[in-house]
């Protein structure tokens, strides 16, 4: 499936100024970067941009700041990292724009790259603020847009700016929307999604196209514990998004209404404690104890989504179905890597920056058929949903 939208071989690059929008929204531990796959991923872009004579402003959010500044999520560390990679210096503004940032960008050589501060610092991003868009795009001639993680954001460095200046798509962007485009385009069957991880409230909503599309579902980590207890069961202290038990219950009817299998968790290793040295205990679904929390699913599961990636032919995984970054958590995001590592002849997909992390740190990612560096980007556009990051690029 050709990408109807302009890239940044269609342009002429030579001495123009481009805002490239990244996703350096790397996974950090104490201020370090535990996973740096995104940026290595932006690589070839940049390095495309400043090789044709381009000179390069690369900007990115990290985290959710919320419209302030908070110096863990500043972007000095990546712009490092950046450097490293690329062996070149890549120059780092303390912010969005203003001052500094007009003079820095006005210093580039042909060819000399640049990083603004955490754009989530700027309340303006997440609103799509025409004014922070427009301000972005007075530092530029042309804007790229390279961040397929965040494509699904209508945010002012993802949308408001194409707006205002000459647009095109990065080589990264271009390459996720052509191998999810080519995995789905007559999928084949049978079709496994799962879906896990932490960010219950702006994933849950996938499901319900999902159930349109695959065969199985299966659902783990912090986001199963909605659907644990709209089924009836206790949970503990595990994760809950209690206005979305009614939208729980309403898509475990509706795959059982299309004959969709859906799977959660039987069992689940629940902890007295958010650590790696907390107490645990292994417990059937309907034995939570009522001060403990699940954070991983447990041997009966492991074994049961396992199988079910085994006899799978396509399989999407977003989400770890259990707090991978403790190693004592880690056993069921472990097992779901290694069932799609192992199963031959099936298309695997990994999406997203924390489960590319654990792939990653399973040492898996080169047995894997796709390495995303979108989830929820990747779950958006395969619901079928119009990316707003892609939408707002110029047209071929
Ligand atoms: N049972 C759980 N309870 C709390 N957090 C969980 C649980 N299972 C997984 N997580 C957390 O979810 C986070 C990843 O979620 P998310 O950001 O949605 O995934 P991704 O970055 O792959 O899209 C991880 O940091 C992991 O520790
Ligand atoms: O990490 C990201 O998404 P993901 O966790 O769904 O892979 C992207 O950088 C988007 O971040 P956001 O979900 O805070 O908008």
């Amino acid at each position: 499936m050709a990408l109807n939208k302009k890239t940044i071989r269609d342009l002429d690059l030579k001495g123009k100024t481009v805002f490239c929008r990244v996703d350096f929204n790397v996974p950090m531990k104490d201020e370090s970067i535990t996973d740096d796959a995104r940026i290595r991923a932006a690589v070839p872009t940049i390095q495309y941009l400043s090789e044709q004579g381009a000179r390069v402003i690369l900007g990115s959010h990290l985290g959710r700041p919320k419209g302030e500044a908070v110096d863990e999520l500043r972007l000095g560390p990546a712009a490092a990292r950046l450097g490293e990679i690329m062996n070149v210096d890549v120059k780092k503004v303390d912010e969005v724009y203003g001052e500094e940032a007009k003079q820095t960008a006005a210093s580039l050589e042909n060819g000399e790259i640049m990083l603004l501060e955490n754009l989530r610092f700027e309340a303006g991003e997440e609103e799509n603020d025409e004014t922070l868009a427009k301000n972005i795009a007075s530092l530029a001639d042309i804007y790229v847009n390279d961040a397929f993680g965040a494509a699904h954001r209508a945010h002012a460095s993802t949308e408001g700016v194409a707006r205002h200046l000459p647009s095109a798509a990065g080589l990264l962007m271009e390459k996720e929307l052509e191998v999810l485009g080519q995995a789905l385009e007559d999928p084949d069957r049978p079709f496994t999604a799962i879906v896990g991880g932490a960010k219950v409230k702006d994933k849950i909503g996938v499901i319900d196209n999902l159930l349109d599309i695959v065969d199985n579902l299966i659902i783990g980590g912090g986001l199963a514990y909605t659907f644990v207890k709209a089924r009836g069961y206790e949970i503990g202290k595990s994760m809950l998004e209690e206005d979305k038990l009614d939208m729980a219950r309403k898509f475990m009817q509706k795959a059982e209404d299309k004959g969709v299998n859906f799977y959660m968790p039987k069992d689940v290793i629940v902890s007295d404690d958010f650590s790696d040295d907390a107490n645990t205990q292994a417990v059937s679904i309907d034995s939570i104890p009522s001060d403990w929390e699940a954070l991983d699913i447990g041997p009966e599961t492991r074994k049961e989504y396992a199988n079910v990636i085994k006899d799978s032919k396509l399989v999407i995984w977003n989400g770890p179905v259990g707090v991978f970054e403790f190693t004592t958590f880690e056993k069921g995001t472990r097992s779901i890597a290694e069932a799609m590592a192992e199963a031959s002849g099936t298309y695997t997909v990994i999406g997203g920056g924390d489960s590319a992390a654990a792939v990653e740190k399973f040492g898996l990612a080169d047995k894997m058929s796709h390495m995303s560096t979108g989830g929820g980007a990747s779950l958006e556009f395969i619901e079928g949903k119009v990316l707003p990051g892609v939408a707002a690029l110029d047209d071929k």
